[in-house]
């Protein structure tokens, strides 16, 4: 801290500047960039303040970026570009855009010391600005857009901010990288702004791409791995960069008990699918360009994972819907209506709603610390969330500074399972759990509002079987405010683990349904588990580094086969897995604190932020009052 005192006093700059042939009073404090017109009456002066954090990047000259990037060359101008914020209508964040200000100086040595200041401020106060980025973009994700958006809206801001887009063509040869192009694999070349930053970028020509390449190239240098795609893409993304990190550690991931590594590089998400929840719940807005931003200037957004395992065998991540009866009837119902588009889950949906099932099985759970926070208790998780804070000192308690480097929390991890496991038993609708709010567009507060992003747990919602009005009224108070949770047939835990297994009558058939499965699906002693393919889409584990697991990919076999007008329903579901079908029924699950990390700093509130502009103008105003200028 001391450090950082004395660089912000190093760092003040002081002077008169001229925005639109203005005369400004602008400061540079080391945290904040601020200018305010000073020839206006004190009440019409309006004051802007820049975070250091939140510069994008700063260029000689006048620089126009749109509709096309150009550059006046003039020594006396510069052009600052940062992050603005604006509202935006149907969703719960507030969208960010490339803000930009032309400031002319009386002298190029003066305009010189704005921008070298202005760099030096922004390379010593933002450590975790990304240096190396990987770039996965799924073509055929969502509306097949992913390389447009990718692009026209993402690479420009990246070229702005230092991190180039220029791919390098079958002519082109930059430095000494030899690179393969034609669109699948490019490389960046790299030009000194603010930073100096390389970019790789590639194309993926099938499933599990991004994955086996985060398993097995060289990632040596890499700060973030950027998925260009929807919810699919970055469970891909998240299974390799989770498994990389175990391999390095020598961690097995197939045992349900051990404390995972956090992983170090960070996952920057630029939605371009046809569900993008993920990002919604941690940014708030499904935006390319916010979220670019977030990844430029290195935000970061802790995330709670949850390991799904059967047996001695890992399964599955999870990071938003895990859940059996209602949601992985859905899921299997859409799967084979996928030529209606994203329409498939609306009537889905209604045709499972409509058939009316239950399920029976035993839940086990393990509950988390009720004296730290609850499901119900009306809080949202948004940026800067006290509770996530206070848990990166419960979960990693002997980092010496909780707001250090992520990769210096390796090897802390605390294990947290202790406690009293809680059986309930009986016939459900659906047991869903979620280690996040899972808010979408379609339910702006999620399947558990009050979830946490990073504390370390689950909330584990248990709906136990009811008449189908009283359901309705359960899944349609996930589109309003209302409370999904009020209801005498619901149950909502804060859970740290939990494990399903069939019950009573149907414990047969489960059983049967796992023998048959298991012979599907080799798994070795100790081995991962390697799943079927769901439409060649579904993610399936790797062989990890020592080669235990050999088999082939094979066909999963969907337990749930008899369709919506049988006689007989059927006595047991699947789960579903963040829109994947899990091969097994019985399962524990594990939530892994703070996994890993995000370009996300969770959802603004859009009140603190409005509140806090308008202090800050004040406080701004008052300031330059009092400031004598040059
Ligand atoms: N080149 C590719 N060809 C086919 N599938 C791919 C390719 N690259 C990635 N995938 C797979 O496509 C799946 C869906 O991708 P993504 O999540 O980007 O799009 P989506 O439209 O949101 O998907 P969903 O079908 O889940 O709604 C992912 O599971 C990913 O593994």
């Amino acid at each position: 801290m001391k450090t950082f005192v004395q660089m912000e006093t190093d760092l003040r700059l002081e002077s008169s500047l001229w925005v639109n042939n203005r005369r400004c009073a602008a400061v540079l404090t080391g945290w904040h960039f601020k200018w305010s017109e000073v020839d206006k009456k004190s009440r019409d002066k309006k004051t802007v303040s820049v975070p250091v954090a939140e510069l994008v990047g700063v260029e000689e000259g006048k620089v126009e970026v749109l509709p096309h990037k150009t550059v006046e060359d003039t020594d006396k101008d510069f052009t600052v570009f940062y992050v603005k914020r604006s509202s935006s209508t149907g969703s719960c964040g507030l969208l960010w855009r490339l803000g930009r200000t032309q400031f002319s100086c009386p002298s190029r040595v003066l305009r010189d010391q704005w921008i070298k200041n202005l760099r030096t401020a922004v390379q010593t106060h933002t450590p975790l600005r990304p240096h190396r980025l990987l770039v996965f973009i799924n073509p055929f994700g969502g509306k097949k857009m992913a390389r447009q958006i990718f692009h026209s809206l993402v690479a420009p801001l990246f070229e702005l901010a230092g991190i180039s887009s220029h791919v390098i063509g079958k002519t082109e040869v930059f430095s000494n990288k030899i690179l393969k192009d034609n669109g699948k694999i490019a490389n960046c070349m790299v030009k000194k702004q603010l930073f100096c930053v390389f970019l790789v970028l590639l194309v993926t020509e099938r499933a599990n791409q991004a994955r086996d390449h985060l398993l097995k190239k060289d990632l040596m240098g890499f700060d973030g791995v950027v998925c260009v795609g929807g919810d699919g893409m970055f469970s891909e993304i998240l299974h390799g960069v989770i498994g990389r990190t175990q391999q390095e550690a020598g961690t097995c991931e197939n045992d349900p008990g051990v404390t995972l590594q956090p992983c170090p590089l960070h996952i920057g998400i630029i939605p371009a699918g046809s569900t993008d929840c993920v990002c919604y719940a941690t940014v708030g807005v499904i935006d390319p360009v916010t979220s670019a931003l977030h990844i430029i200037i290195g935000d970061s957004q802790p995330l709670d994972v949850c390991s799904v395992h059967y047996g001695f065998a890992l399964v599955r991540y999870s990071v938003s819907l895990l859940g059996y009866g209602f949601y992985g009837d859905v899921l299997v119902e859409s799967e084979k209506h996928r030529w209606m588009g994203p329409l498939r889950y609306d009537y889905s949906g209604s045709m499972v709603y409509l058939s009316n099932r239950s399920y029976t099985g035993t839940v086990q759970y393990l509950p988390a610390d009720p004296l730290l926070s609850s499901p119900r208790d009306n809080t949202r998780c948004l940026s800067g969330c006290t509770v996530c804070s206070r848990s990166t000192e419960r979960l990693f308690p002997n980092s010496s500074d909780s707001g250090s480097l992520y990769s210096s929390y390796s090897g802390h991890f605390h294990n947290d399972l202790e406690g009293e496991w809680v059986t309930v038993e009986g016939r459900f609708k659906c047991v869903s759990l979620t280690c996040m709010s899972s808010s979408c567009t379609r339910s702006p507060m999620g399947l558990s509002p009050s979830a946490h992003l990073a504390d370390g747990t689950g909330d584990l919602v248990l709906v136990w079987d009811t008449n189908p009005l009283s359901f309705l009224r359960f899944l349609y108070r996930h589109t309003s405010t209302d409370d999904q949770f009020d209801l005498p047939f619901v149950e909502v835990h804060r859970v740290k683990a939990v494990r399903f297994s069939l019950a009573g009558d149907t414990k047969e058939e489960g059983h049967e349904e796992i023998r048959e499965l298991s012979d599907e699906m080799d798994i070795e002693a100790g081995g991962q588990v390697r799943s079927g393919s769901r439409n060649g889409s579904q993610q399936h584990l790797a062989e990890n580094a020592t080669g235990r697991v050999t088999t082939s990919e094979k066909k999963t076999v969907i337990p749930f086969t008899c369709c919506l007008c049988c006689k007989k329903p059927p006595a047991v579901s699947v789960w579903n897995c963040d829109g994947e079908i899990l091969p097994f029924t019985n399962i524990s699950c594990r939530i892994h604190g703070q996994l890993v990390r995000l370009y996300a700093r969770g959802i603004e509130d859009k009140a603190a932020i409005h509140h806090c502009s308008q202090e800050r103008d004040m406080c701004n105003i008052t300031y330059m009052l009092e400031t004598s200028l040059p």
